[in-house]
């Protein structure tokens, strides 16, 4: 069976790692969107809903530097345990979620099905998303899915003094999936980050992390940057591409809770995203923080479902590695 004849939409309406309310509604506003425009993609594709504790928000939280985090240990098994079934079945997981956090989930159920691959991520983004609690500026989860599946504190860096309970659900958190880190640092590349922290800037340049600008992409084109993107990533086996809607640009629209200005134009970004996947190590992609309710009008979610329709075509007609991945 052919993985990429055989795409599985994931649905994760999770929003409990963002600081602002709304990205829970993303999935929905890009269903909407295909509506508006008159697509089946939703009635060509399967699809399969992970279920979310959106309603623990309505609790106070009791950890101040890793908000509701055993809310979000609770949906990072959940993602991880649908995405790796979804592999073990010889299906292709595309991830359509609320907050940026279930990357890590995401990260973790490939991990888990393919334990013996070496897994590289692109990382497209306004942020770096590599904080843990000891270095956070704000206490959402969703800043910190890379340090979660590469197993870093980043101690040397800390800010914060966390009391015996928040360390319990962190370690738990970088646990998810299988026991331990799910990749190396070494094996993160990024595109579009421009809104980082001192401590996530340490780590970075600590371990080699290289960010294609937007001024690189502007200047040496897509093409080039998505092949520079790859050969980065040679030695690894697998590759996991992770979509947030925030490396766009603010003043396109504001539909995602925390924009940043000089960003992706949604054709850079439809570009490549198409052009990555192309890579037959691309084993899994997802698509994050749209938030409707901070937009004007659909803008976000029609932007981004053309992003996903048109990844997820090219997707289907492109080559891919032998099945199972583990023999390859
Ligand atoms: N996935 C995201 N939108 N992440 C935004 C993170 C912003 C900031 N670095 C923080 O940790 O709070
Ligand atoms: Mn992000």
């Amino acid at each position: 069976m052919k993985m990429r004849q055989n795409i599985k939409l994931v649905t994760v309406k999770s929003e409990i790692a963002a600081g602002t309310r709304g990205a829970g509604l993303g999935v929905d506003a890009m269903i909407v969107a295909s509506l508006t425009k008159q697509s089946s993609f939703f009635a060509e594709h399967s699809i399969v809903g992970v279920e979310d504790v959106n309603n623990v928000l309505l609790k106070e939280n009791r950890f101040p530097y890793a908000k509701y985090a055993d809310g979000v240990k609770i949906v990072l098994d959940r993602v991880a345990a649908t995405t790796a079934s979804v592999m073990d079945e010889g299906s292709f997981p595309v991830v359509l979620a609320g907050d940026h956090s279930t990357a890590a989930g995401t990260i973790s159920g490939i991990k888990k099905a393919n334990p013996e691959k070496r897994l590289g991520v692109v990382w497209i983004d306004a942020h770096g998303d590599l904080h843990s609690p000891y270095t956070t500026p704000s206490g959402n989860m969703h800043g910190m899915p890379l340090a979660m599946v590469s197993g870093s504190d980043n101690i040397a860096q800390q800010v914060n003094t966390l009391d015996e309970e928040t360390i319990a659900q962190w370690e738990a958190i970088k646990n998810t999936g299988i026991r331990g880190a799910k990749i190396t640092p070494e094996d993160i590349v990024f595109v579009a980050v421009r809104d980082t922290e001192g401590p996530e800037e340490v780590f970075m340049k600590e371990h080699g992390i290289k960010n294609f600008s937007v001024e690189e992409v502007r200047k040496e084109g897509v093409k080039t940057i998505a092949a520079r993107v790859l050969e980065r990533l040679q030695d690894c086996d697998i590759i996991y591409v992770s979509f947030d809607v925030d490396s766009m640009d603010s003043s396109i629209s504001m539909g995602t809770g925390t924009p940043v200005a000089n960003g992706l134009t949604v054709e850079e970004a439809k570009d490549l995203n198409a052009l990555l996947v192309q890579s037959p190590k691309v084993c899994a992609w997802e698509i994050v923080e749209v938030n409707p309710t901070l937009d004007k009008g659909n803008t976000m979610a029609e932007n981004a479902f053309d992003i996903l329709s048109n990844t997820v075509e090219v997707l289907k007609n492109s080559k891919e590695l032998a099945p199972p991945l583990m023999m390859a």
